[in-house]
């Protein structure tokens, strides 16, 4: 599934692609840059007035294009953007690039964003599996780092759903380049008490 084509909601068309692709690539340059003391002075001010313009834009929770796309992997200006491929009720995988802003260490992602990344990742796939009226939480996510996980190329990330019992999901997922694995997690999701998982044929206690 590709970008233009999860733009199908009111609040995310295709301008607020052009507009949070062009924050990220603002970000991008300000982790890569060391702008001297005249400039950076100049910079700071230019920032501080295009928060001021931004800010004039102002909308409540639900009216946020960033609640939209970022819960499905478009772009956006914290979360990682992604690609679901294949989709299927107990599995999902597709593609991650990160960004030079997703940089710890040289030309390499830092870990905090690999978690979040999944966090995201499963929460939306086990949300569209388990039901869409159902708000999954993530009760815990563990996540091993098995090698340096490259930013600016295509990755692959899978998940499925190991089991169900009751309100708990238990995940696993992976981000791999090429046949290398990258970082895989396990993970608890947990339903609200005042909500139930519509439930999975096959899964389940
Ligand atoms: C449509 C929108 C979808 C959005 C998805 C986007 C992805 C983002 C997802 C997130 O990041 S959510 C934000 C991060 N998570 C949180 O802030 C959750 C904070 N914690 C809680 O709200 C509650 O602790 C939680 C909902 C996880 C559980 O509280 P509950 O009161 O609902 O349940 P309870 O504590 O009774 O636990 C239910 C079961 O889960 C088990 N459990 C809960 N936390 C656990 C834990 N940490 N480890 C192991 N087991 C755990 C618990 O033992 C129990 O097992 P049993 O039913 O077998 O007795």
């Amino acid at each position: 599934m590709t970008a233009a084509e999860r733009v199908d909601d009111q609040h995310v068309d295709d301008r607020y692609l052009d507009y949070a692709g062009s924050f990220n690539r603002l970000e991008d340059e300000v982790c890569l840059a060391a702008p001297p003391e005249s400039a950076m002075s100049e910079l700071t001010a230019d920032f501080s007035a295009l928060a001021a313009r931004v800010a004039e834009h102002r909308v409540d929770y639900d009216r946020r294009p960033t609640r939209y796309a970022g819960m499905s992997g478009l772009p956006h200006p914290i979360l990682v953007p992604y690609e679901v491929h294949e989709d299927g009720p107990t599995s999902t995988s597709g593609t991650v690039e990160f960004g030079l802003r997703h940089m710890g260490n040289e030309n390499v992602v830092h870990g905090g964003i690999i978690s979040m990344m999944f966090d995201d990742f499963i929460g939306m796939f086990v949300s569209r599996s388990l039901g869409s009226g159902s708000s999954a939480r993530t009760a815990y996510l563990n996540v091993d780092y098995r090698s340096m996980t490259p930013v600016g190329r295509p990755l692959s990330v899978s998940a499925e759903i190991a089991s169900v019992q009751g309100r708990k999901a238990f995940v696993e997922a992976r981000i791999c380049d090429g046949e290398t694995l990258c970082a895989e997690a396990h993970a608890l999701f947990v339903c609200p008490a005042d909500q139930m998982w519509p439930g999975v044929a096959g899964l389940g206690d």
